[in-house]
């Protein structure tokens, strides 16, 4: 607009190389360039604009969608695009579509629970886009229960196929995306049932539309779900509903890896858990968490870049008013959301190694890390999710009035980002996963066997149980040793109370059910711990570049002591620490924040978001706030006209009659 960097002065506060902590918060050199080349592309490219969502009606709003997404595989074919950024492309494209399904579930579907047989002849297609798949497990009447799903598959061993059928109302498919307008297949779960025994549940690729007119196929009934929360957002997306009548599949098309069905209509298990079923929820869940940090730091970006160009009050002089930014009470809701986003990050990336880590144990038939797998991608999603949608309504909020305009991008990144406390796993439903698998851990400390990973901290359950914290000074808390030994003890703590609270229950699920309130708050704190752990660890490593590893280490105490002050009441009770530390814990936590403060803006600066991405006034690069919000309003449909459609009608009259009863 007028061409000036009204951050400038900000940006030239920062104490530390914003180049380099631009590469080790893409991961590597690599994904760094990769993402910064990709995402200019979109953002230059006037096929994927995307600020007139809000405004657009739904028919409208989902024939753009389906219309970038041809166009962005277009783009992929014509440019020789990897695989990897194909995805980067995707991202930045920043709509929810049905592609997010087809290549973040239902390939990986085929890919973990298809045999190699199935797996080549289904891959390619998909790999083509010949055929689009979604991913349709959810029904009207259960999702968090996948065992109670009712759509059953049953074997007719005179045709050698599967009969899929939805026996009640309950039993239809509700939710899956990319299902209601256009999927051609899915991979559906189905109840098993051979010679008249139910296996429970498993997954089969069905054909739903014809690959000649997209019609349903015979016996198929879909269509979309309806409105979802707020404008644009995850509108975009075709979440459908389905039903089966006596739906006829060949027997091949059951997904065999973990369980098959003989051309007899025998039922045999391969020696693989039978758990391997869920492996695409463990692989999205982890990819969800990754995903967190993503859309945490872009409202911290937002929230951030605004802060500091918003002026309110304090003018001395006839001086310029304060930033709001420099209000410790902004710093205390801003800063520990820009050491979560930080955070999230590194958790994400030893997250995706530890996925990595286990597939490649499932190759080799070890499954010993699995439950372990399943337990932290479980707890990180839900413990990521929840602090990333309530940090993104705290980011509107510290915004003040203008983050409630569609034009600070916030509204929309909100509605589209809240249901990921839901999708994938209800975050409590997770959280409660992560208790039992911390249950069991507890009740074999006695038995000899060691923890690992994740919870080998309780093999020092005797120190953990008793230790005090030595802190004394406000700095002591800047020793990652005092913050894991906080950490680790209150974890520890509230699973050993959690145990031995249910053990006064003659029936074990009984007192589950009774103390899952607690089992939740010591999930919380375990998960808590490891994303702690995991930045303290990312710490270790060579972080080259001026400045950036204290500004990291800055982010990562920021991080762990915003946690031990919000949840003091944990802490003191379980005895890890006193009154006195806990507020030195906070005397040093406002020593960080000042420290923070002049690198702020650079910090935010390191995710390299382009002003497309981000798709607000409020955050853009320049912080010309005030000229573009104002350019922008006359740009409202309502403005078209100056007196507004409707008048005639409905102001003209009113403004009459009152005229009228005013003479009287
Ligand atoms: C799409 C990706 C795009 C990529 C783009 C990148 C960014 C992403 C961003 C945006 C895109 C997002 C787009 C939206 C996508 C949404 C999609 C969906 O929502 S698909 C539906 C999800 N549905 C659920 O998640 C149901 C939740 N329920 C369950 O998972 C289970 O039923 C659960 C965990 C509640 C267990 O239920 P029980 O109690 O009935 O358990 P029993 O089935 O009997 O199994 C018990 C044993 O199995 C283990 N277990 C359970 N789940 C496991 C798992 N997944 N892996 C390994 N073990 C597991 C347990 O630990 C337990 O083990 P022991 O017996 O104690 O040893
Ligand atoms: C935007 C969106 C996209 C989706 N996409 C897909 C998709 O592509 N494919 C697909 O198959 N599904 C999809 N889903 C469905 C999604 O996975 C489920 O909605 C989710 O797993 C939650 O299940 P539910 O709806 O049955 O919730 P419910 O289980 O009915 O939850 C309702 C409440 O009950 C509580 N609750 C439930 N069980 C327990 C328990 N045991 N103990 C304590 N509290 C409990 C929950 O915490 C929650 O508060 C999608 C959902 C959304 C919102």
């Amino acid at each position: 607009m007028d061409g000036i960097d009204h951050l400038a002065d900000e940006r030239n506060k920062a104490q530390f190389d914003v180049d380099a902590m631009k590469i080790v918060w893409a991961g590597s050199r690599h994904a760094f360039e990769v993402s910064d080349r990709i995402s200019k592309l979109v953002a230059a490219d006037p096929g994927f604009r995307k600020d007139n969502r809000p405004m657009l009606g739904r028919n409208e709003l989902f024939k753009n969608t389906l219309r970038k997404a041809a166009y962005a595989w277009k783009r992929i074919i014509e440019l020789h695009l990897s695989e990897e950024e194909a995805a980067k492309l995707r991202f930045y494209v920043d709509e929810p579509a049905y592609t997010d399904l087809h290549w973040g579930m239902f390939v990986p579907a085929i890919k973990g629970q298809g045999t190699e047989e199935q797996q080549q002849k289904w891959l390619p297609l998909a790999y083509k886009m010949q055929i689009i798949g979604c991913y349709g497990q959810t029904e009207l009447g259960h999702g968090s229960n996948v065992q109670g799903l009712e759509t059953t598959a049953t074997f007719d061993p005179q045709t050698d196929e599967f009969v899929i059928h939805s026996p009640t109302l309950t039993s239809s498919k509700w939710w899956p995306g990319g299902l209601g307008k256009v999927s051609t297949h899915g991979v559906i779960y189905a109840r098993l049932i051979t010679d008249g025994r139910d296996h429970g549940v498993h997954g089969f690729i069905v054909q739903l539309r014809s690959l000649e007119d997209h019609s349903p196929l015979p016996g198929i009934t879909v269509g979309d779900i309806g409105m979802k929360f707020g404008n644009g957002a995850y509108n975009t997306m075709d979440n459908g509903v389905l039903r089966f009548d006596h739906v006829r599949i060949p027997r091949d098309q059951m997904l065999m890896r973990v369980s098959q069905v003989t051309r007899e209509g025998k039922y045999m298990q391969s020696d693989v858990p039978r758990q391997l079923v869920y492996g695409t929820m463990v692989y999205v869940r982890q990819t969800i968490v990754a995903d967190a940090s993503c859309a945490l730091s872009r409202a911290v970006c937002i929230a951030t870049r605004y802060s500091a160009v918003r002026r309110q009050f304090g003018s001395q002089d006839g001086g310029p008013e304060s930033q709001v930014i420099d209000y410790k009470t902004q710093q205390n809701r801003l800063f520990p959301l820009l050491a979560s986003a930080y955070a999230f990050r590194f958790v994400g990336e030893w997250l995706k190694w530890l996925y990595t880590d286990v597939t490649q144990r499932l190759q080799t038939n070890d499954f010993s890390t699995l439950p372990e797998a399943h337990a932290c991608t479980a707890g990180l999603k839900s413990v990521t999710t929840t602090a990333t949608a309530d940090g993104i309504e705290e980011c509107r909020k510290l915004c003040g009035g203008h983050g409630y305009l569609c034009t600070s991008g916030l509204p929309e990144l909100f509605a589209v980002y809240v249901p990921a406390c839901t999708y994938e796993g209800d975050n409590i439903v997770l959280l409660l996963q992560v208790a039992r698998f911390l249950m069991k851990t507890v009740s074999q400390l006695g038995s000899g066997k060691k923890p690992v990973g994740t919870t080998s901290y309780m093999g020092q359950i005797e120190h953990l149980m008793q230790c005090r914290s030595n802190v004394q000074r406000a700095e002591d808390w800047l020793k990652p040793s005092a913050i894991l030994e906080a950490f680790e003890s209150r974890a520890a703590r509230m699973s050993v109370a959690c145990a031995q609270n249910l053990t006064k229950f003659t029936n074990p699920e009984e007192g589950f059910a009774e103390l899952s309130a607690d089992l939740v708050e010591a999930a919380v704190a375990h998960c808590q711990l490891i994303i702690v752990s995991k930045f303290i660890e990312k710490l270790l490593q060579d972080i080259p570049g001026k400045g950036v590893r204290e500004q990291l280490e800055a982010l990562c105490n920021i991080y762990a002591l915003f946690l031990l002050h919000k949840h003091q009441g944990d802490f003191l009770s379980t005895g890890c620490i006193t009154a006195k530390q806990a507020s030195l814990a906070n005397d040093q936590l406002r020593s960080l924040y000042s420290q923070v403060r002049p690198n702020a803006i650079a910090l935010v600066d390191a995710f390299n978001y382009t002003d497309h991405f981000l798709g607000s006034i409020l955050g853009c690069y320049d912080g010309n706030v005030y000229p573009k919000l104002y350019e922008a309003a006359w740009k409202d449909p309502l403005n078209d006209s100056v007196v507004p459609e409707g008048y005639h009608e409905y102001i003209r009259p009113l403004l009459k009659q009152n005229l009228r009863t005013a003479r009287l």
